[in-house]
């Protein structure tokens, strides 16, 4: 099987009449990289991997694939296999043969295809399974066998577009694994495209995170999680309390944002906000739910906040505590259930702290919506 190879978007604009659905993307794919585009409903993610595919030419710049400039190449003369959401299996073809349809359409004789397809059904971890139909395979071994369709073809990148969407909640994450695993054994470039950031962090080398046609950054799980480019990415990427005020002082890269409920609160500025954010410009500050905890009596005054709670959640692994924030959003603490039953202090006021370098302050921003 041939290894992945380079994929790069060079100043990538596309445009459907005048909206603009992708503005000036930039994109270096590792080749043999698990790189996801990651957005809600309708920011331009299924576009731009059309525009890997084939289906759709950029309006303006380049895409290549292994170097090589991809205009006019059409979908069939690319090395790329797309994957969708909907399989369509070949309901009454045998396993085997759905997986080496494309080798039976240049011509290639029975026993070379029964041959690959036992190889890919080793690979997918389905061995002993080429004799059944796609009716009786579970929706993951279905899932698993478009994969070793796809792969079938030898592409040096395969392009998966939400594909693990009509599974169920289980089965999905199970499957995330499973991809992963996939991906590693053949090593080729892999991009996949989600809006569920568990599917994204949990599989990718690499994710870029898009909002209505633009991408905010692009980075490892960890780096967008924890390190945030823009109040889009920290509203969108998993769960976040958003401070809202102005930057009163700033030592080295920590800020003290002054703001209107929860008084002055002390933070990391972000990495892309260091050297550029200045006394008195408006930010955000974010902290995690995981981040936040009940203050003791001797913490100090600058990572504190005081307000009260108005209910508690326990989900078996954490309680999630919700209390009162500023412009009607509620702020969110979880703490690890150590066993022991918890009092509610539902209706008491609590004391919050945090670690000050673990919470982000950036420049304030659009915030991504619920
Ligand atoms: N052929 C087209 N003509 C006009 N507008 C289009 C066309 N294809 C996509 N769009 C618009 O471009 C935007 C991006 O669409 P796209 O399908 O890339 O979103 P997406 O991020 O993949 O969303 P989803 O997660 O819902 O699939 C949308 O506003 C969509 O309406």
């Amino acid at each position: 099987m041939t290894k992945g190879v380079d994929v790069d978007l060079e100043n990538v604009w596309i445009r459907f009449g005048n909206f603009v659905a992708v503005r000036e993307a930039n994109v270096n794919i590792k080749g043999g990289e698990f790189f996801s585009f990651l957005g809600p409903s309708g920011c331009g993610k299924t576009t731009i991997l059309r525009s890997v595919s084939g289906f759709l030419e950029p309006s303006d710049g380049k895409v290549r694939i292994g170097g090589k400039d991809m205009a006019g190449i059409g979908p069939n003369k690319r090395p790329t296999a797309l994957i969708f959401q909907n399989l369509a299996l070949f309901p009454l073809m045998k396993v085997w043969e759905n997986i080496t349809f494309s080798m039976e359409v240049k011509g290639a004789s029975k026993a070379e295809r029964r041959k690959r397809a036992d190889e890919l059904l080793d690979m997918i971890a389905l061995p002993d399974q080429g004799e059944k139909l796609p009716s009786e395979l579970s929706g993951g071994q279905k899932q698993r066998v478009a994969i070793a369709r796809a792969l079938c073809a030898e592409p040096d990148v395969l392009l998966l577009d939400e594909p693990l969407s009509a599974l169920d909640l289980k089965l999905r994450q199970h499957m995330r694994t499973e991809l992963r695993e996939i991906q590693q054994r053949v090593g080729i470039t892999f991009i996949y495209i989600t809006h569920d950031q568990g599917e994204a962090l949990t599989m990718s080398d690499n994710v870029a995170v898009m909002r209505a046609g633009v991408i905010d950054q692009i980075g490892s799980g960890h780096a967008v999680y924890n390190d945030p480019a823009t109040p889009f990415v920290a509203s969108f990427v998993g769960e976040n309390n958003v401070f809202r005020g102005k930057v009163k002082s700033i030592d080295g890269n920590m800020a003290l944002v002054s703001t209107n409920r929860t008084g002055e609160l002390l933070a990391r500025i972000a990495t892309t906000a260091q050297g550029k954010l200045k006394v008195g410009d408006p930010a955000m500050m974010f902290v995690r739910p995981e981040v936040l905890n009940i203050a003791p009596d001797t913490s100090p005054a600058v990572n504190r906040l005081t307000t009260s709670v108005l209910h508690e959640e326990f989900e078996g692994l954490i309680y999630n505590v919700f209390m009162e924030g500023s412009e009607g959003k509620e702020i969110k603490m979880s703490l690890v259930n150590v066993g022991k039953q918890r009092q509610s202090a539902e209706g008491n006021n609590l004391t919050l702290e945090y670690v000050p370098e673990q919470a982000v302050v950036l420049p304030a921003g659009e915030l991504a919506s619920e």
